[in-house]
């Protein structure tokens, strides 16, 4: 029987722990039981978010949308619990999911105080953030003002030459392909190494080799994207990194390779280092380059650290999800004979018109492949390249949102694969790969307005003040690269219809784009 203690003059809340303590030396598990549950059903049902459907769990308990980012599904099982709870879902305890675009375009919008929440907090590197990982408002502000100019389209433009060259080791690699008669080739395995040494490329002036060897060097891109895992989902729970990976203990850990040990990382600190010791053979102005101009111009605001964090960001950020996006392209175009017909009919067509040059520049894409335009765009918005939900917190003194008051200090998480099925903005096929939705009738107002308002509701690169800098970078090279490839050779899926293997804990990375492939 626990004993229990009255001190007279003790004050209640002594008394209580004094009590508290005793019960829980004589039942321990009941009590912490108790605790649990009496927590769970506090946040539950003491919370202004109550009146919010979602799963019981999830209103309790962020262990919830932990299990569920862990399950590494959540490009549909954010859609799923949206078809199966309404417009608004409570995801978390102080958490809710918005599935409407128009209420995305408020909450992404800038200068309304939606600021990035602790979930981005926990993506290395840990004390140095870029502007991906950085949640200080005023903060991300000054560094990306430092940014915007190597980010341009015409820095990017500038480096046009690195693009091509790695578009020439790509096209020699596959014709090897060919010319070994290799039955069934994984072209995303290609795909997904060209994104990776373009930005080598353009970061570093030096390509990560993954082409040329045609291999995960050093295994960097499965280290990303266990890194990625990682982040996915603590982020879900941020304090739980400080028990994890930002404990003294984490990097002893068998199974644990630290976060500077990868050839990626190992590539960009050799970069900085040749760098500024004078080393270094740079024979354009990469993005390192001109992060180092910047730093120059301000050295206090814009500091050496923070040109290693952005230059190294780009990597992390850039590569995975442009793969993703040139997979989900390619394998969408090959699963709809009719779609790849009428594309590659559009290329070769430009091609025997001579509006193409040897390798198909950016001006020409944008000018004379419409169609091309058309299908990019829509693989963007069947298949984002992000899987997980982005997150904003809402200010002080709470927001209207899609007509509904949200308080102070609530979470909001916004999914583009939620936002892209919305059948409002994107027509009732919105669930179907469906190029042609993209393709306004010339002169037909209502049309060209349609198109339009989908092009306002597209979320693949976010929005806002914190909207993708790096589209530029990925829109440029999907542009040479997928209209290249499928000009010169003929490609059919290995197996038609089958899916690729996918998993997205932030990114959605991809196996399984595997090709038969003949040159034309
Ligand atoms: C198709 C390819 C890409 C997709 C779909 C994509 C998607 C996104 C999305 C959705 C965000 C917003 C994340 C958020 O608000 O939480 C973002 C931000 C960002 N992306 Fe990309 N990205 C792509 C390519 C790239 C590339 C190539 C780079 C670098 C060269 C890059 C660098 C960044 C950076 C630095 C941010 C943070 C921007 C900020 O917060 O101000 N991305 N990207």
């Amino acid at each position: 029987m626990a004993k229990a203690v009255v001190a007279d003059e003790a004050p209640l809340t002594q008394t209580l722990l004094i009590n508290l303590y005793h019960l829980l030396r004589q039942w321990p598990k009941t009590v912490i039981l108790c605790i649990v549950a009496l927590r769970f059903l506090f946040r539950r049902y003491v919370s202004p978010l109550r009146k919010y459907p979602g799963p019981f769990l999830a209103s309790g308990t962020r262990l919830y949308s932990l299990i569920l980012t862990a399950r590494g599904r959540t490009h549909e099982e954010h859609v799923a619990l949206h078809r199966k709870y309404g417009p608004i879902v409570r995801i978390q305890p102080n958490q809710l999911s918005f599935s409407s675009p128009e209420a995305a375009r408020q909450i992404l919008s800038p200068g309304k105080g939606f600021h990035k929440t602790n979930f981005y907090w926990v993506f290395p590197p840990y004390g140095n953030p870029d502007v991906f990982t950085e949640i200080r408002e005023n903060v991300h502000a000054t560094k990306k003002r430092f940014v915007n100019q190597p980010y341009s389209l015409a820095s990017f433009q500038a480096l046009t030459p690195w693009i091509d060259k790695t578009i020439e080791i790509l096209m020699n690699k596959l014709d090897s392909q060919v010319e070994r008669a290799v039955e069934v080739m994984d072209l995303g395995n290609f795909l997904h190494w060209f994104a990776f040494d373009v930005l080598g490329e353009m970061a570093f002036s030096s390509s990560f080799g993954f082409i040329e060897q045609e291999k995960d060097v050093d295994g960097a891109i499965n280290f990303i994207d266990t890194v990625q895992q990682y982040d996915g989902i603590v982020g879900q729970i941020p304090f739980l990194d400080y028990f994890l990976r930002r404990s003294p203990f984490w990097d002893y850990l068998p199974f644990v390779t630290p976060l500077a040990n990868n050839h990626v990382t190992r590539t960009a600190l050799g970069q900085m280092a040749a760098r500024e010791d004078g080393t270094a053979v740079v024979d354009r102005r990469d993005l390192l380059s001109q992060l180092f101009e910047a730093h120059e111009k301000d050295p206090e605001k814009f500091d050496k650290r923070s040109v290693f964090a952005v230059a190294h960001g780009a990597i992390f950020a850039g590569s995975d999800s442009t793969a993703s996006t040139m997979q989900t392209f390619m394998w969408n175009v090959l699963n709809n004979k009719p779609v790849y017909e009428k594309l590659t009919e559009e290329i070769l067509n430009a091609d025997r018109n001579l509006q193409l040059g040897e390798i198909v520049a950016w001006e020409e894409s944008q000018k004379c492949l419409p169609y091309f335009q058309a299908c990019l765009k829509e693989a963007m918005r069947v298949g984002p390249a992000v899987g997980l939900a982005i997150y904003r917190k809402v200010p002080g003194l709470g927001a209207d949102i899609d007509g509904v008051f949200v308080p102070g200090g609530t979470e909001l998480a916004v999914n583009a694969h939620v936002l892209h099925k919305d059948k409002a903005i994107f027509g009732d096929d919105a669930d179907v790969f469906r190029p042609e939705r993209w393709l306004g009738k010339e002169g037909d107002e209502k049309s060209e307005a349609r198109v339009k308002n989908m092009d306002r509701h597209m979320f693949q690169f976010g929005g806002g003040s914190h909207v993708c800098i790096g589209r530029n970078l990925a829109i440029l090279e999907m542009n040479k690269v997928l209209p290249q490839i499928l000009r010169r050779y003929k490609f059919e899926l290995a197996y038609p219809g089958r899916p690729m293997k996918k998993h997205s804990t932030f990114f959605v990375v991809q196996a399984g784009l595997e090709v038969k492939m003949a040159r034309r």
